[in-house]
């Protein structure tokens, strides 16, 4: 695990393009920003080529894409494979809505992305397994989480982060859990789409997207543990403030002395 790439992240600065989300743009933008990246988010095709290639790293959110957003993002998937940049995608809901399925389907099949980071009833829904998922939440399955996850990769050759209670990130072979987690997470709409950008940062930063994914997920869990730990009352309004005030203050050893993780 490279904690150290905390300190790289706030070295470079990287310039994380995202394409967003209306519900959770803000969050997004301010998580990073405050742990060490610079946001920048855009809806314009015709900007599309401009903004991969000044870019260090694309974060696809599929959470809220109108057909004429769809087109762009096609596009900024096309320039990021040809300028060779990391995408991650956040493929939202595709578990409950065939629509939004069908469109994910198409893009992993045409483009190369680097890490795929959903939830449970996301991640089986890509890979074809059975689950019951419900809205944008993982609900009900039955099946191996990791399996799951490891058919995902390699599917596409690529990163999976599948989230929950424990984390389950893998290449298609390795597989890492990480164990840090609060209940607030899932009071505060955004998390996930939050945690999809963070790892954009650290895809930005290091080559390896394996290493990349496990280091921002273990650092996004420990920040959301330390701030739930410490609220007097731990109420979902709150939590998201304190969250991205932890992404800024969090450092190397306060990930190392909370980080759980096999
Ligand atoms: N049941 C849970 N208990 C504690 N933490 C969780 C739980 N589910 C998810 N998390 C945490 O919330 C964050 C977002 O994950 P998740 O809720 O799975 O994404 P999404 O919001 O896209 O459904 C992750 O950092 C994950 O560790
Ligand atoms: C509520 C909602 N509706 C469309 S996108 C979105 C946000 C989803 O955020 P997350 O998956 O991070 O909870
Ligand atoms: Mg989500």
């Amino acid at each position: 695990m490279k904690i150290d790439l905390l300190n790289t992240l706030r070295e470079k600065n990287p310039i994380a393009f995202n394409i967003s989300n209306f519900v959770t743009v803000q969050d997004v933008a301010n998580g990073i920003n405050a742990l060490g990246a610079s946001p920048i988010m855009s809806e314009e095709k015709n900007e599309a080529e401009a903004m991969v290639k000044m870019a260090n790293s694309v974060t696809i959110n599929l959470g809220a894409f109108t057909e004429q957003q769809l087109t762009q993002i096609d596009t900024v998937m096309t320039f990021a494979n040809q300028y060779h940049k990391p995408i991650v995608v956040d493929p939202v809901a595709v578990g409950a809505v065939q629509y939004r399925l069908e469109r994910c389907n198409e893009l992993l099949a045409q483009k190369q992305v680097s890490v795929i980071r959903g939830n449970a009833g996301e991640i089986a829904a890509l890979a074809g397994v059975e689950w019951h998922a419900k809205g944008i939440d993982a609900g009900e399955g039955a099946g191996d989480l990791v399996e799951i996850a490891k058919k995902l990769a390699n599917k596409y050759n690529c990163t999976v982060v599948e989230s929950g209670k424990t984390d389950i990130i893998t290449n298609g072979d390795a597989v890492v859990k990480v164990f840090n987690e609060s209940d607030l997470f899932k009071l505060h709409v955004g998390s996930g789409d939050m945690l999809s950008s963070t790892i954009g940062c650290f895809v930005g930063v290091e080559d390896d997207y394996f290493e990349a994914a496990q280091t921002a997920v273990v650092i996004f869990d420990v920040a959301g543990e330390v701030v739930a730990k410490a609220m007097d009352k731990p109420l979902a309004g709150s939590f998201g403030p304190q969250l991205i005030d932890e992404l800024h203050l969090i450092d190397t050893k306060t990930v190392e002395k909370y980080a759980n993780f096999e």
